[in-house]
């Protein structure tokens, strides 16, 4: 909606005025463009923004210095609202408030530099769907064929071929890439079809929330009003009652209008503790499918997919040599393809196979068996950057504690099954896309700092040498 002559008049003199305003730290000045101001009720000025980081930003952080520059610009407008608008169509990426020392340490949902160049201007984008899920670089295999032909048959005819799609399976296989990739099919094949991707820990979230503020409305039509519901490990629903029967009543006005339910977990549904039989039971009255760990030939080509899509050039040995040594997790399997092409970069030597061999032996010389825990993974950090446990869990910008959580962060990710909602809560209660954030930041570090590259492989070591 455009605003009227009025509240765009305004607005600009608000901006103005905050342009000299010596509270606001630079780092936050980035989320001032993203606001859209809608119009004036009574003495309300109305903005919209397009994600909920935004509105927390302006909410806590510049509360004081917008209100005081209305009240400086006009004299019959006391405070403003805030809504959220996830269809506002972003150009610019979100600020990038992480590595100043003085903010908050909150991201966007979906970090600006995940997003295509495409993704960023020319169409809707649904910031809840990642762009890098999508079905054209999901290779498929003995592991994941029926579940990734079941999920295209859903994306193709949603509602209409498999209601609901359950799909189950270990930690990194590719559950939430096929969920995504519904998503980005359907909204391709139907224009203004509405899609909407939640995890589980998020929804629960959403409902508490919804209940503290009394906006159990708009909670039910944030979720009972769209066509494709993407929901991702269900597990995290175990044991939360209200939640449950929020899903229950969602899941049934869904299904019972012909709207698409995806949903992911662990573990097939008759496996699911601390869920009501009636759920487990609607669970299955669609198709369930698994996805296990890829055969050797698979992963071997999801590495080589891996590495044409960041135009890597890789000799074929490396490339069976790394999917000999990771065998049962997608993500470990990228993420060792990370530290090898790393190594050579940052030595400035070509990706060889005794190059390979090297960084393997560091990274694998022990046991991988070995179920590692998120408290080892805190305590060694902790000692290796000669903090404390506390300093990891606790609020402290400083650089060397923000990185060091970061690493931490990213080797729970890495090493252990926790979800990025359960390692935010682990360090100090951190919003899953905090993780998530640190997760691609500490990705892209190790392949431009040696000294990050160096820390991070030690780590691991330490780390696994304990497990001994
Ligand atoms: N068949 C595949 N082809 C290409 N990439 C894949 C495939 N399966 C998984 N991946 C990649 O592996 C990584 C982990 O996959 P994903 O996050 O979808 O796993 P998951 O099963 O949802 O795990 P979790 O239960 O821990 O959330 C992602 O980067 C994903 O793109």
């Amino acid at each position: 909606m455009a605003p009227d002559t009025r509240t765009g008049q305004l607005w600009s003199s608000v901006l103005t005025t905050l342009e000299g305003d010596a509270r606001i730290p630079p780092s936050l000045r980035g989320f001032l463009d993203l606001v859209e101001p809608q119009g004036v009720m009574g003495s309300v000025l109305y903005l919209e923004v397009p994600n909920d980081l935004t509105r927390d930003m302006l909410e806590q952080r510049l509360r004081v210095p917008i209100t005081d520059s209305l009240v400086d610009n006009a004299v019959d407008i006391a405070s403003f609202k805030i809504v959220v608008n996830l269809e506002l169509e972003r150009e610019e990426p979100l600020p990038d408030v992480i590595d100043d020392p003085t903010a908050e340490p909150v991201v966007s949902p979906i970090p600006s530099f995940e997003r295509e160049p495409s993704e960023q201007s020319s169409r809707r984008v649904d910031s809840r769907l990642n762009p890098k899920y999508v079905f054209d670089n999901f290779v498929i295999g003995g592991s994941n064929r029926f579940a990734h032909a079941a999920a295209l048959a859903v994306a193709e005819t949603p509602a209409k071929a498999y209601n609901p799609l359950f799909i189950y399976g270990d930690s990194g296989l590719g559950k939430t890439h096929l969920l995504h990739a519904i998503g980005h099919y359907a909204e391709g094949m139907y224009p203004g079809i509405r899609v909407r991707y939640v995890s589980s820990e998020e929804f629960t979230n959403d409902f508490i929330n919804s209940i503290a503020n009394n906006l159990n409305q708009s909670f039910q039509q944030r979720y009972r009003e769209v066509d494709v519901l993407l929901i991702d490990d269900i597990q995290f629903l175990r044991g939360k009652e209200s939640t449950q029967e929020a899903f229950f009543h969602t899941f049934n006005t869904l299904h019972d209008h012909n709207k698409q339910v995806v949903i992911t977990s662990d573990v097939a549904p008759k496996l699911l503790q601390g869920f009501e039989a009636r759920m487990v039971s609607r669970f299955e009255w669609g198709l369930i499918t698994d996805v296990t760990a890829p055969d050797l030939e698979t992963r071997i080509a999801i590495l080589r997919k891996k590495a044409e899509a960041e135009r890597i050039q890789i000799p074929p040995e490396v490339l069976s040599v790394i999917a000999d040594k990771v065998q049962s997790n997608i993500r470990e399997l990228e993420g060792t393809l990370i530290r090898v092409t790393a190594f050579a970069s940052l030595n400035r030597l070509p990706v060889t196979m005794d190059l390979a061999q090297t960084v393997l032996k560091d990274l694998f010389s022990f046991d991988e068996e070995a179920v590692v825990s998120p408290s080892d993974i805190i305590s060694h950090t902790a000692a290796y950057f000669r903090l404390t446990v506390e300093d990891l869990h606790g609020s402290s910008r400083s650089q060397t504690i923000a990185l060091a959580r970061q690493i931490a962060m990213y080797l729970c990710r890495e090493m252990t099954s926790m979800s990025l909602p359960k390692i935010g809560q682990l360090f100090g209660n951190r919003d899953h896309t905090t993780v998530m954030y640190a997760n691609k930041k500490i990705e892209k570090l190790i392949q431009e700092r040696r000294s990050v590259y160096t820390q991070v492989t030690e780590l691991t070591s330490r780390i696994r040498q304990q497990q001994r």
